[in-house]
């Protein structure tokens, strides 16, 4: 279990994780959604390390994190995949998932290709091109099965639909789902995408301006009216564009 508990962080002087309590299972999808500034990435960065906690405990299976660096929680199976993906374009495919090994040394024995072939076509068929020529919807797929390689207990991921056609970010979700049918690895999920991010998930949080107002399984934090009044309206009216779309 990753648990955080009374968490604060934020930038400089200004606060923005104003003592957040959450908790994700290695056999679960949680969602964490909000507005824009809510707070989100801001938590993430915390729980991997990039950032460091003011106060509150962060620990990992029972172990505490708090001031462990992100380098070292990345070894013991904290991953995040961030904002924007991060490949090293002029690296290849096969190059850029290696990456993911050396972080996790020790359990860097299992040929990614053969494990992670199945979920991301992309290793087979592309291995060799470089990173940066694929699409934004490939990079997604290589920059997974990077944070992937290293057989992490816990997955952060940070708006990976950012970017993504309507089509690629169906794709993505199904993804996402595949991984956690064949794959030992708890996933925190921030999203924009909230309808779907929630359909997907087991449970999911409600962040807005720096703090859970509201817990629960995803198909009750979807039902109730939380979501809209966190996002001021923003859900109801990108629901409306889309109804309209397909009008
Ligand atoms: N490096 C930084 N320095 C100062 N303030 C920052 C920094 N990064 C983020 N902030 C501020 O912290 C607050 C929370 O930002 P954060 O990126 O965590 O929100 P978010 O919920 O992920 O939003 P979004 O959905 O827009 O990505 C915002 O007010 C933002 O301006």
């Amino acid at each position: 279990m990753l648990e955080a508990r009374g968490v604060a962080a934020g930038y400089g002087s200004v606060d923005v994780l104003r003592g957040i309590d959450l908790t994700l299972a290695q056999d679960e999808v949680v969602a964490v959604v909000g507005a824009n500034g809510a707070g989100k990435s801001t938590l993430v960065r915390t729980l991997t390390g990039l950032l460091t906690a003011r106060s509150g405990t962060i620990t990992m299976d029972g172990d505490a994190i708090t001031t462990t660096s992100a380098h070292a929680r990345a070894r013991r199976g904290l991953v995040m995949v961030p904002e924007g993906r991060r490949l090293f374009a002029s690296l290849t495919v096969q190059e850029n998932v290696d990456l993911g090994r050396s972080a996790r040394a020790g359990r860097s024995d299992v040929d990614p290709f053969e494990v992670l072939g199945d979920i991301f076509p992309i290793l087979a068929e592309r291995a060799h091109q470089r990173a940066g020529l694929l699409s934004g919807g490939e990079q997604q797929q290589v920059a997974l099965a990077r944070a992937l390689v290293g057989r992490p207990r816990y997955l952060l991921l940070d708006e990976p639909s950012l970017g993504l056609s309507p089509a690629l970010t169906t794709r993505l979700f199904q993804t996402v789902a595949k991984i956690r049918e064949h794959l030992p690895v708890g996933i925190l999920l921030v999203e924009q995408m909230v309808d779907r991010a929630l359909e997907l998930a087991d449970r999911a949080y409600v962040i807005e301006r720096g703090q859970v107002v509201l817990e629960g399984p995803a198909s009750e934090v979807a039902a109730s009216g939380e979501v809209q009044r966190a996002y001021l309206g923003e859900v109801g009216s990108r629901e409306e564009q889309r109804g309209e779309e397909t009008r």
